[in-house]
């Protein structure tokens, strides 16, 4: 599509779909007032649209013609963002927020986006002062364009397993970094194929025949100069992916690779010039950046599940199939009470994860600081909450946004509803940064302890307070006796509380029992994996309705108690439908930021789905060369037998 045509795109409409003016003409809020809560801030609003205005004015971030690119196409598209993105952070002094905006703006769809995302934050984490103060300056400069490898192709759970290796030579001052299988070359890390010059390598630590296990190393892959691979460095794209195809997420082969001692991060451990390993801080501080990612996915979470919600809400009264009674006109599919199942719950998550993720991101500040300063006491907990809510947030969005697509027919199957590809771009959410079952045995261990301590009376972690308020009284007691009780949000809570505290403490008790028959704590805590992953899993009526058998199973909610939830969710759905459209529009999102011909804020959505039909590759000509080549052949020979067997 010519830049013309791109501009014309994207510009927003005086012509608005009247189903959609309509729902906003009956808000019952205000949304703007909204949108300063979403942002943060009045400020934060004006600061969003400044960048904005600064993106969406450069053609490449405006791309339409995105939808039929090739491969290499999109990773120099994604290259250039990257730049784009880093030039602005660099002239205008952008702040981490900033530039997590302007990312988000720009989709997270930038090529080295692990710059920011791991790579700088490895070395703000890992370093010491004396490396920080070297490599800081040359990371934030762009001159070192780095990525975080650490998962191999035989190993990216268990670290315990990887396999690189880097061996100290006392003789020349250095280590020397080695991938001695197949299974041990460096695979998957973001912008490790071709863009970056430089990675955080994690290897086993080995001095004088002693493996003193994975610490992170700053390893050059390409020269500075041209760009080539280093010697003993074979460096490459792992190949396309379900989606986020700028990203050229690599593999890296080391073959007696030789680096400086002084390129072992030494924050938290050093190795000295006569070979001496000395550990300093907690065993597990070098895993902070992977906490730091945990926390960020839970914000990517958000931004994914209000963009799906979005498209598929304001889709949702734009369309209009089939009546409740013939000859009456066609509904607005969102007033299905089925529709409404399909696309509420996304609108509610999406609201409940903005505010966890704000929750859980307080509770990383804080407990980082106090780890920069050398008190690590609640990295625990920290580690807990981090792991069980990546987890869920990114198993929740993944499913809502599968509904939101199925919510939208056949066209929330095209490209241009842009859902398919939010679906496919948030997919690996539960598999990066820690797979998430492996995370929710994190959390389940971090709770079997925390019972443990309750069961004797000893002081719990703050956020686990109900194992010591709820009673293990095996009958529910939660007062629900009407539909308003099911909106008072402290009763909810305590019902969540009850069904926790039963099912984490049924947990234990399984695994107690287990283990006190005589199983290895290995084996019992594999044969219960279920019940200790449930232990860290659950938001608020639909949460219920959802997970009905935890509730009914435990002494949480009586038969009629559960029905009475159901009726609320159900009653509930119907209050939020009335205002679903300002809800959405709360979120703001640009029309370049949603992608999406469906979810634009306009609702002309059939104009906008032929306008993007007409840049597909397929219509560059009227007859396609497939023609010519292939079917003109095989209309010609259909003729041809026609006319033999009319003879006959
Ligand atoms: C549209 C959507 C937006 C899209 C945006 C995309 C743009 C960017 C693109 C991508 C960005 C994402 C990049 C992803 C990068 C990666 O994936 S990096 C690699 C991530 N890999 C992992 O997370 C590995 C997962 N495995 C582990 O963390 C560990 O192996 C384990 C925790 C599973 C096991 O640890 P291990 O030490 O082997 O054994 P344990 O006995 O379980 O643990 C020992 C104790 O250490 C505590 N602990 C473990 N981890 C941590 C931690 N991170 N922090 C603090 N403490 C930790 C654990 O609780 C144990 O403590 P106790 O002994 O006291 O119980
Ligand atoms: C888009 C994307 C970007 C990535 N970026 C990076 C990056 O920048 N840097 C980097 O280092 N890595 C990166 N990764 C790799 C990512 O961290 C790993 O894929 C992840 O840690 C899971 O490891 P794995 O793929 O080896 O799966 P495995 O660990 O082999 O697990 C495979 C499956 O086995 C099961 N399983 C494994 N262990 C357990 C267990 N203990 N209990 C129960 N079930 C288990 C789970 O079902 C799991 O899905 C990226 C991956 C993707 C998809």
């Amino acid at each position: 599509m010519a830049a013309a045509n791109r501009d014309a795109f994207w510009a927003p409409s005086s012509k608005v779909n009247p189903d959609l003016a309509r729902e906003r003409e009956s808000a019952t809020f205000d949304v703007r007032e909204l949108t300063h809560i979403i942002d943060g801030s009045p400020d934060r609003t004006k600061r969003r649209k400044e960048l904005e205005n600064l993106l969406y004015s450069e053609p490449v971030f405006r791309d339409v013609g995105r939808l039929s690119m090739e491969r290499d196409e999109i990773y120099e598209q994604g290259v250039l963002k990257s730049i784009k993105l880093f030039e602005w952070s660099r002239k205008y002094k952008w702040d981490d927020d900033d530039f997590e905006l302007a990312s988000r703006l720009a989709n997270h769809d930038i090529s080295m986006s692990l710059q920011h995302a791991m790579f700088i934050p490895a070395i703000e984490r890992l370093a010491s002062d004396t490396q920080k103060a070297k490599w800081l300056p040359r990371a934030l400069h762009y001159e070192m364009i780095g990525t975080y490898a650490q998962t191999e192709l035989g190993h990216g759970t268990n670290l315990m397993e990887l396999e690189t290796t880097a061996t100290f030579d006392p003789e020349r001052n250095e280590f020397i970094m080695n991938s001695p299988t197949v299974t041990s070359m460096k695979w998957w890390p973001g912008a490790l194929g071709k863009s970056s010059n430089t990675a955080i390598v994690l290897a086993q630590l080995i001095v004088k025949g002693k493996n003193h296990g994975l610490h992170p190393f700053l390893v050059p892959l390409r020269s500075m100069e041209d760009h080539t691979p280093l010697p003993g460095i074979s460096v490459g794209d792992i190949g396309p992916k379900m989606a986020l195809n700028c990203i050229d997420n690599g593999f890296l082969i080391m073959k007696n690779v030789r680096i400086p001692r002084e390129n072992m991060f030494m924050k938290n451990a050093e190795v000295t010039r006569d070979g001496r390993f000395i550990s300093r801080g907690v065993d597990k501080a070098n895993y902070a950046t992977m906490v730091l990612v945990r926390v960020k996915i839970t914000r990517w979470a958000f931004e994914s599940l209000s963009d799906g919600a979005t498209t598929a809400v304001r889709y949702s009264v734009v369309r209009r199939q089939s009546s409740l009674k013939p000859g009456e006109r066609e509904l607005q599919v969102l007033d299905y009470q089925s529709q409404q199942y399909k696309v509420l719950p996304a609108l509610a998550a999406s609201y409940a994860f903005l505010m966890t993720n704000r929750s859980l991101h307080r509770l990383y500040d804080s407990v980082h600081a106090d780890i920069m300063a050398g008190n690590t006491k609640l990295l625990a907990e920290l580690h807990c909450q981090s792991s069980a809510l990546k987890a869920y947030m990114s198993e929740v969005v993944v499913q809502l946004l599968e509904l939101c697509r199925q919510a939208c027919g056949g066209h929330g199957y095209l490209a241009s509803s842009g859902i398919g590809l939010l679906c496919a771009s948030s997919a690996p959410l539960v598999t990066v940064e820690g797979e998430n079952s492996v995370l929710y045995q994190q959390a389940a261990r971090y709770l079997m302890k925390q019972v443990a301590k309750a069961v004797v009376g000893d002081p719990v972690a703050s956020g686990f307070q109900y194992l010591l308020t709820q009673s293990s009284s095996d009958r529910p007691d939660i007062r629900i006796q009407n539909l308003a009780d099911c909106g008072n949000l402290d009763t909810l809570l305590q019902v969540y509380q009850r069904m926790a505290f039963s099912v984490v403490t049924g947990a234990a008790r399984k695994l107690q029992m287990a283990i006190e028959s005589g199983v290895e704590q290995h084996v019992a805590w594999n044969n219960n994996m279920v019940s200790l992953i449930q232990a860290a899993r659950f938001y608020a009526l639909h949460g219920i309705a959802k997970e009905a058998g935890y509730f009914l199973a435990t002494p949480t909610l009586t038969p009629d108690q559960f029905e009475l939830v159901r009726a609320a969710e159900l009653q509930a759905m119907a209050k939020v439908r009335h205002d679903a459209v300002p809800l959405v529009d709360a979120f703001d999102l640009h029309d370049i930021c949603l992608h999406s011909a469906l979810g634009c804020y306009d609702g002309n959505v059939y104009e906008r789905l032929y306008a993007l039909a007409q840049t597909s590759s397929l219509n560059k000509t009227q007859v396609h060369p497939a023609y010519y080549k292939h079917i003109r052949g095989l209309v010609k020979d259909g003729q041809k037998q026609l006319r033999q067997q009319s003879k006959l």
